[in-house]
């Protein structure tokens, strides 16, 4: 089997072209960073007929997910960079809906890509029983379940232990990704996630996604305005549009190419 290894912002994931028969225990295999090649997941690509492409996502865990910001722009980037496309507009199938890119170049490689992720949902404010107490949530679709906490400093913030703990909430009935938001001013935001069925990332597309959203909503940030999200792996622009669409503009990167074999 052949993979291409990606990354956005360090959410790095095995990409495959065409269908797997079992990427659900592929996904475990090989996203296993002793045992496997390391990685957070694995996405498929594949010919679509609702869209120019098909992208499936499955996180460390082998659960399938609906959607993948960091993911969906590695897609446009390998799609481009081997020659399956050659315009820099095109749509892609996922879970979740389709979603439209548009690819930035540096010579004939795609180095940035901009999604409209669609309209974010962004549900009131929960107050939800946690081993630490209270504690208050916002929860957002963004085609994939997000629980985003504001706090008062992201370096304080107990990522691993309450982010596993809000992954498992019975709140969530099909689990959540759960976000860390510090709020630096009206355009600028720091976030770290603990990604549902993968962990903590380095980065996550969606989650940037749907902290910014939290925070326009909250009246902590301004829709219309770039709004820069960072994460451990680096920064994406995220853009919240009055009809709550929602933008994100970020890198897409190759690592390296790999051959496994079949078990
Ligand atoms: N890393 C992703 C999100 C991947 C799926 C997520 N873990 C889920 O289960 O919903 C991103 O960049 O959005």
């Amino acid at each position: 089997m052949h993979f291409t290894k990606m990354h956005g912002l360090g959410n790095d994931y095995l990409y495959y072209y065409g269908e797997l028969k079992n990427p659900s225990s592929i996904s475990k295999r090989l996203s296993d960073r002793h045992f496997g090649i390391g990685s957070d997941g694995i996405i498929t690509i594949s010919p679509s007929t609702a869209a120019d492409f098909k992208m499936r996502i499955f996180n460390a865990d082998g659960s399938e997910a609906m959607m993948c910001g960091n993911g969906i722009r590695c897609v446009g980037k390998y799609v481009f960079d081997k020659g399956y496309i050659d315009q820099k507009k095109l749509t892609i199938e996922t879970l979740s809906g389709n979603r439209e890119l548009t690819l930035g170049t540096i010579g004939n490689r795609v180095n940035e890509v901009t999604v409209n992720m669609g309209k974010c949902i962004v549900n009131k404010p929960v107050l939800l029983d946690t081993s630490y107490g209270k504690v208050m949530v916002t929860p957002v679709s963004v085609g994939n379940p997000h629980a985003v906490a504001f706090v008062e400093s992201i370096t304080d913030a107990p990522v691993d232990t309450m982010g596993k703990e809000l992954e498992h909430h019975p709140y969530f009935k099909d689990g959540v990704n759960a976000e860390f938001v510090q709020v630096i001013d009206r355009n600028t935001i720091k976030m770290r996630v603990w990604e549902r069925g993968s962990g903590i990332t380095m980065a996550c597309g969606t989650g940037a996604c749907a902290s910014a959203a939290a925070a326009v909503r909250a009246d902590l940030c301004d829709k219309e305005e770039e709004i820069a999200v960072c994460l451990d792996g680096g920064q994406l622009k995220i853009k919240v549009l009055s009809d709550g669409t929602v933008m994100m503009t970020g890198p897409a990167e190759t690592i390296c190419e790999c051959e496994v074999e079949e078990q």
